[in-house]
């Protein structure tokens, strides 16, 4: 089934007018508000409508979103389905609201709802049982915090720089490694674990919302149920996004900068996972953020559904366009209902697909046509085509035809269950049974009479277990179903140990190669913000940082060289410029008139800044803005300063002397007041040996900078050895370097210290 996708307006807001309201919720052909309308913000008069699963206006209390969208999830989160909630909207639409809310009671989010839900369904289960069903209640709670994913069920002291490691464990799942899981076994126990981690959640203040999320928070709630003879476990993620941000509007600055950069980012990201899916493009780019990888949107299987937070007033005119354009792709996309597997106490099972392999659980890396159908699909193939097994992925080096045939088996009942008549009575489609696995395990499929084993075979192998494997990631099938005969003990640990290796290097090489390109990316972004803040040297610098990740790129050379000629051109215009302030400096010591220099000089730059040619050029590409980069020119705060103006004094001052600098530690280095530019020499001795230091990733000439502490240098060399390769070549690299708790003060003050 597809994600479930509902809007949800919110009220307006004491400083927002009600003839500033562009949004209107209609009723669909079935009678039901489904339909939200917005006018073009080009045409007044034209309407554009989106239509959802459901639409709620202003005056929808938190009890009547609980119970029309998440209590019925919480049905299937005990019928062993795990459950996917997620908020999503500009800043300020409402999210937080939506999903933790307010303290009063009627306030409360739909997050405290579905817990007070899920601890009255566990006592009502337990009792109707007598005593012989147990349900257990564990959370876990995090937050992706510019790409870093940090415990908030752990104090801020505990946090390491780099945060917390994301990996693929069975079936598919991406988890976070070393999260804590807190059993809670009451409504109140959970409200004070939850409110004291809400505390370490990263929120600051910006113009648009004075209590903004910084970061994405995930809040997983495990519930256990077990019987004498089973253990189901599902999990109902919520997730509160952080809003997607205009900073021309947020008034953001530094560190706001940094994170807001890191969360538009991963929403850009998401919203290119959304539309490749919806393309059904081959690859899907989930690992470029850790958001995008942790929600796993299309991936991953139970129910999904997405709160669509909008706010109402033509403030954000494009913002909700955009967002409503996300939503509209993302309700397309089809998600598998599939139930967790239960475990069985007694006699053991078979092993299953995630534990034959060692743990090995990529991510399949496409996703599928109508996933819903898969096994049906699988089956039908393989009847009609023995030979030719269906297969239901690609990726890229699928050489090998996999031999698995997919079959599905019924499943045994189980207390667990729900009831054939359940399925009929949920309005949801009837879920998707998960095969079980045969009682084979690939390695037994090699053939019996051969003792050694080839560097060839080893091979095929290989390949043919990494098939196996992602076709079975994808169908959520078991390897093969053929029983082999039993071959030697030892033969089969020694090939596991040397398949596992080479297991782990093709992953380790597929996952470079999408480090690579998100590095790439980021980068591509990194250039955009520069671009979009008319720092187009910096922007140029970004979009050659970017060149190698994406060799023969005709569109990204084309724009490089647009930019390069734009800089150019911009100089020779400032150089015509400084020139003919020179006349006017003279022109003042013969005692002509001089009102106009400085002003021209002033003017000519802010002209250049706010028509940023390549920037329009940018607007067709993919962008988590749809068409919210049709509007251009930036608030004044944003663009570069225009130069100061000169004083008399300094006019009259010969011209090769330097003037002292009074907004800067080091006048070697900054020295028109502005941040190092592209325009600039290389760095001075102080930057270059500074450069140098950070470059030789040495931990004891790092300690030695001033201002550093132990901790200090510790951050900034993990940091810098996440990419060895990585050379720093000026001050806008070092500053361009995210290395948390050190800001520009802190690389100036290391600077100062430098001694040459
Ligand atoms: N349904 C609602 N009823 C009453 N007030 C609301 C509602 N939705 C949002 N608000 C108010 O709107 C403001 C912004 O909401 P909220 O902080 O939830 O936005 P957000 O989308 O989470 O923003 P950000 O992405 O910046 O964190 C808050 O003051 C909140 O109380």
């Amino acid at each position: 089934m597809s994600v479930r996708v509902v809007a949800r307006v919110r009220p307006l807001l004491k400083a927002e007018a009600e003839k500033d309201q562009i949004l209107s919720i209609h009723e669909g052909s079935n009678g039901k508000a489904q339909i939200v309308k917005i006018p073009n913000p080009k045409i007044q008069s034209e309407e554009y409508s989106f239509n959802f699963a459901a639409a709620y206006n202003a005056s929808c209390s938190q009890q009547e979103l609980f119970d029309a969208e998440v209590a019925p999830t919480i049905k299937h989160l005990f019928q062993g389905f795990d459950v996917t909630l997620f908020a999503y909207g500009v800043t300020g639409s409402g999210k937080t609201h939506t999903m933790r809310g307010g303290k009063s009671l009627g306030d409360r989010g739909m997050i405290p709802r579905m817990l007070s839900n899920i601890y009255r369904k566990s006592k009502a289960l337990e009792k109707a049982s007598n005593g012989e069903t147990t349900i257990d209640v564990t959370m876990s709670y995090y937050e992706i915090y510019t790409d870093r994913v940090f415990d908030l069920l752990e104090p801020l002291e505990k946090r390491t720089p780099t945060g917390l490691p994301i990996r693929e464990a069975e079936g598919g799942k991406t988890v976070v490694a070393g999260l804590s899981e807190v059993a809670c076994s009451n409504l109140k126990d959970f409200e004070v674990l939850y409110d004291k981690a809400n505390a370490n959640r990263s929120v600051g203040s910006t113009k648009l919302n004075a209590e903004s999320s910084r970061s994405h928070a995930i809040l997983c709630v495990k519930v256990t149920i077990s019987t004498a003879s089973e253990t189901r476990a599902s999990t109902i993620s919520a997730i509160d996004l952080a809003g997607s941000e205009d900073n021309r509007r947020t008034g953001n600055v530094k560190e706001r900068l940094v994170e807001s950069a890191s969360i538009n980012k991963s929403l850009f990201v998401l919203a290119q996972c959304v539309e490749a899916i919806s393309k059904k493009q081959n690859r899907i780019p989930y690992r470029e953020s850790k958001m995008t990888r942790i929600l796993s949107l299309g991936q991953n299987n139970g129910l999904t559904v997405m709160i669509l937070n909008l706010p109402p007033t033509k403030a954000f005119h494009l913002d909700t366009l955009s967002s409503l354009n996300f939503a509209n792709r993302t309700k397309k996309i089809e998600v598998r209902e599939i139930e967790n597997e239960p475990i069985f106490k007694g006699p053991p099972r078979p092993p299953t697909a995630a534990t034959t392999n060692g743990g090995m659980a990529r991510q399949p890396l496409r996703p599928l046509n109508n996933a819903a159908n898969v096994n049906i699909l699988a089956n039908r193939e393989a009847k009609a085509d023995k030979e030719k097994p269906a297969k239901l992925f690609s990726v890229y080096a699928d050489k090998s035809k996999s031999t698995t045939t997919t079959r599905a088996i019924p499943q045994k009942s189980s207390p667990l269950k729900r009831s054939a008549a359940d399925a009929l009575a949920s309005s949801r489609p009837a879920k998707q049974s998960r095969p079980t696995p045969s009682n084979s395990s690939f390695l037994r499929k090699g053939p019996p009479e051969t003792t050694t084993i080839t560097k060839a075979t080893l091979e095929s192998l290989v390949e043919k277990k990494v098939a196996e494997i992602l076709a079975a990631r994808e169908a959520n099938d078991a390897p093969p179903s053929a029983v082999p005969q039993q071959t030697d003990t030892e033969r089969e640990q020694a090939i596991s140990a040397e398949v596992q290796a080479r297991l782990d290097s093709i992953e380790k090489r597929l996952e470079g190669q999408e480090g690579e390109r998100a590095e790439g990316l980021s980068y591509l972004f990194m250039a955009k913000q520069h671009q979009a803040r008319g720092e187009d040297g910096h922007a140029l610098k970004m979009y050659e940082l970017a060149q190698p990740f994406f060799p023969g790129n005709g569109k990204l050379e084309r724009k490089i060289e647009k930019l390069r000629a734009k800089i150019l051109s911009s100089r020779r215009r400032e150089k015509q410029t400084t020139l003919e302030d020179d006349d006017a400096e003279q022109s003042r010591g013969t005692g002509q008139d001089d009102s106009d220099g400085p002003r021209t000089k002033g003017r000519s730059r802010g002209q250049r800044m706010d028509v940023d040619e390549s920037y329009q050029a940018d607007q067709n590409e993919a962008s988590y803005h749809d068409g919210q980069e049709q509007e251009i020119g930036y608030s004044d705060d944003e663009l570069p300063r225009p130069r100061k103006k000169t004083s008399r004094k300094a006019l009259n001052r010969p011209k090769s002397r330097i003037a002292p600098r009074t907004d800067s530690p080091d006048p070697l280095v900054d020295r028109d007041g502005q941040e190092a530019d592209q325009s600039m020499p290389g760095p001075t001795p102080r930057t270059q040996h500074l450069i140098d230091i950070l470059n030789s990733r040495s931990v004891s000439k790092l300690k030695a900078l001033n201002g550093l502490g132990v901790k200090k240098a510790e951050a900034i060399l993990q940091h810098l050895q996440e990419d060895d390769d990585m050379q720093l070549a000026n001050w806008h690299d070092v500053l361009s370097l995210d290395v948390r708790g050190i800001g520009k003060r802190s690389w100036e003050v290391m600077r100062e210290g430098v001694l040459v």
